[in-house]
């Protein structure tokens, strides 16, 4: 079976021990049926036998041995036990831990697309709920089945030598049970799989209420978010509680067939004693080794609910195991090269699913050049701009850097090419220097003041408890929106990239702010095209040239003066923005 082999293609390094712990297990419950052979000629030759006085009295050496015999036997089955434990515990524990981390880079390996299509609630539950579900699977579903088989089997076996009759009696209970068990299994499978959906949407809801928090208080809907999330755990449960019925709908039957071992032993083993077909200590020896008989029995229904987990998790890993970008690094470069920055969109168009983002668009930017890039919301220009590291890759047309379309060039180095500030800020749970840093952690702290004085962020850092130390909570909690946009900027900034992608970085920063921010991009102490996303003609009107997209294609396109002149839809922004606020109307770009 295919995920069987997934699990022993993942033991490597520790198949070893798997196989030992297996081995284990199988020694280990097979000397179950020591200590009742032992009981057996305890219970014949000094209890109940016809010669047991004599007995008693001339081989009381035999009794001692037999029961020191006893005593080392439940001492050596209990030390088995605890080694095979530790080493199920130790592969599975290896296991656990190599394919997390496998997993972790294939997540992150993942492109844009992978990110759209699965939610982070759910690929947080595969790697904690379903990875650690296979590894209970290992250390102890595969466990429980190998050691109940195993008991199953030498208990037959022994009973066989014992007395086939009564075994083959007792054997009767096995086609019924093996069929309930199946009927069972099949009518929980589905269930499983339900199950873990909805585990999965719980989760989502949940990650996504914590991480929009501020959002459910702003709008004060935390009644709407518990009811919510109320609902999805209602639906979490009221599924347990359907596949923890159909259980209930089955336990008694096994039940009573568990029982039923003990009835038929003590009814037709009652009657071959009777018959002196059995002695006393054979029957001894049935009573104490039944349990290795209905015990499977008891547990099967526990070991199947874990088996459906178990496949239902497994399948979620080997999702993320095998899942392939679509944007791969093909070409590898020995060593990586600083881009000259020039850029060149030739008739590109893309679309998401099915509806064309972007169409037909095709301009280009000289290394060192700035373009402004403005248009309706939504109208594709971080669609547009998310093409250039390769977030995405166009439906039709190239997207050329130096003349090479980005899909032959090396991934890493491309993106390390560019500094992006992207539209939504996150900052990491970090001190505001690492956040800066991010790019290169061994950035020296003169570079990260540069940069963050560059980015307007210098003299509010300052200010701070402690300063570039300052720990920033998750996603930036503790600063406001202009300080996020000013630490994102930064961070782009101290890439030093030939390419600087800004998305709307200062949208929520005051004029001054602005203004300053605009002076350290022109005098940028590196050679650097760059592109900048914005809605404010005072950040376009510098450009070297200004694309207008509208529905994912651009209809105007030049310099601020020259699209004034055009009186379209720039004219348009312009005039609402500047007319009757007292600005200057003509001041910039057309001096
Ligand atoms: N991941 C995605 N999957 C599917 N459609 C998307 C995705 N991202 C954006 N879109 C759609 O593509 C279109 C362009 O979106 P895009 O974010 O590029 O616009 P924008 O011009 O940057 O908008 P804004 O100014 O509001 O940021 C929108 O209609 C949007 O709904």
């Amino acid at each position: 079976m295919f995920q069987l082999k997934w699990l022993w293609h993942n033991l490597l390094g520790d198949r070893a021990k798997y196989i030992l712990a297996l081995c284990l297990s199988v020694v280990g419950s097979s000397l179950t049926i020591v200590n009742p052979y032992i009981g057996q000629r305890i219970v014949d030759t000094f209890i109940a036998g016809s010669d047991a006085a004599a007995n008693l009295a001339d081989k009381r050496g035999l009794l001692i041995g037999l029961c020191i015999g006893m005593v080392g036997f439940s001492l050596l089955r209990t030390g088995l036990a605890y080694g095979t434990a530790m080493l199920y515990e130790l592969a599975s524990q290896n296991l656990l831990y190599r394919v997390r981390i496998y997993l972790y880079n294939k997540i992150q390996g993942q492109d844009m697309k992978y990110y759209d299509k699965n939610r982070t609630g759910d690929l947080m539950t595969r790697m904690t709920g379903d990875l650690e579900m296979v590894r209970h699977s290992l250390a102890w579903i595969i466990k429980t089945i190998i050691e109940s088989l195993t008991v199953f089997a030498a208990a037959v076996v022994y009973f066989f030598y014992i007395d086939a009759g009564l075994t083959l009696w007792l054997l009767i209970l096995s086609p019924p049970i093996f069929i309930v068990a199946f009927l069972f299994a099949r009518r929980v499978r589905p269930m499983y799989v339900d199950l873990r959906e909805r585990l999965s949407q719980l989760n989502t809801a949940t990650q996504e209420n914590i991480a929009g928090n501020r959002v459910v208080k702003a709008f004060a809907r935390e009644e709407y978010e518990i009811r919510k999330f109320t609902e999805k755990n209602v639906n979490y449960a009221t599924a347990n509680k359907a596949a923890a019925m159909v259980w209930l709908d089955y336990f008694p039957y096994l039940e009573t067939f568990a029982q039923a071992f003990a009835v038929i032993l003590m009814a037709a083993g009652g009657l071959y004693v009777m018959d002196g077909r059995l002695t006393f200590g054979e029957f001894s020896a049935f009573s104490a080794l039944i349990w290795g008989l209905s015990n499977p029995m008891r547990n099967i229904g526990i070991i199947i609910n874990d088996i459906q987990r178990f496949f239902a998790s497994l399948s979620k890993i080997i999702d993320i195991y095998y899942a392939h970008p679509e944007i791969v690094n093909e070409h590898q470069a020995l060593e990586k090269r600083r881009y000259e920055g020039r850029i060149r969109f030739d008739n590109v168009s893309f679309k998401y699913e099915s509806a064309t983002v972007l169409e037909g668009i095709s301009f280009e930017v000289e290394p060192g050049e700035t373009i402004a890039i403005m248009g309706a919301t939504g109208s594709g220009k971080t669609t547009l701009i998310n093409l250039i590291p390769r977030f995405y890759d166009a439906t039709k047309g190239r997207v050329l850097i130096d003349g090479i379309d980005v899909r032959k060039l090396e991934l890493d180095e491309l993106r390390g090419n560019i500094g992006v500030a992207t539209q939504d800020v996150l900052l990491f749970s970090d001190s505001i220097d690492g956040n800066i840093a991010y790019s290169n952690p061994d950035m020296p702290e003169d570079d990260v003041t540069r940069f963050a004085k560059l980015a307007a962020a210098h003299d509010f850092i300052r200010k701070m408890p402690e300063g570039y130390d300052t720990v920033v909570g998750e996603r930036g909690v503790g600063l406001s929106g202009g300080q996020k946009q000013r630490i994102a900027l930064a961070r782009a900034m101290a890439v030093q990239p030939p390419i600087l992608i800004l998305d709307d970085t200062t949208s929520a920063v005051d004029n001054e702010t602005e203004e300053h921010i605009q002076r350290s991009l022109r005098e940028l102490d590196y050679s650097c095209t760059k592109i900048i996303i914005a809605q404010r003609v005072s950040t376009t009107a510098e450009a070297d040239r200004i694309l207008i997209l509208d529905q994912g294609r651009i209809i105007e396109e030049g310099t601020h003066a020259e699209l004034l002149a055009k009186r379209g839809y720039y004219y348009d922004v312009f005039m609402l923005q500047n007319v009757g606020i007292g600005r200057q109307a003509t001041a910039v770009g057309q001096k």
